[in-house]
């Protein structure tokens, strides 16, 4: 029999998709520039440039302190990191191939998934 589908269902089904995507992001060979937030200090015009800073450990702290509504909200954060990637990195250089490389897995990895 057809449960029905609360609220509180499909969002947990969503989150339970954001727990499995950060773990295959964070554990992604390109994943090494985006697992912790951009030292400002030591990264020239990084807080000039870039707005909003993004980062996989603070969307591990946001996941953890429940800060996602669903996987829509999630799927933003995860995209600003590729966006601040792209605006503040030559598209041929390490960090910025390592960007383009992970949105690509990304934007497979969330389709296969889909909500
Ligand atoms: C995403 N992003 C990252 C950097 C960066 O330098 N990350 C530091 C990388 N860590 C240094 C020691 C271990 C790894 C610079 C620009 C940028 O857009």
């Amino acid at each position: 029999v057809k449960k029905a589908k609360t609220a509180k269902d499909s969002n947990t089904h969503g989150l339970t998709k954001c727990r499995v995507l950060l773990a295959e992001l964070e554990a992604h060979p390109d994943a090494w520039p985006f697992l912790t937030p951009v030292n400002q200090k030591a990264v020239p015009g990084y807080r000039k440039v870039i707005k909003k800073p993004m980062d996989l450990s603070t969307i591990r702290e946001k996941l953890t302190n429940n800060q996602y509504l669903n996987l829509e909200t999630f799927i933003a954060d995860v995209n600003l990191i590729f966006d601040n990637c792209e605006k503040f990195n030559e598209d041929d250089s390490e960090i910025g191939r390592g960007g383009h490389s992970m949105r690509r897995f990304f934007d497979k990895r969330w389709t296969e998934l889909l909500d």
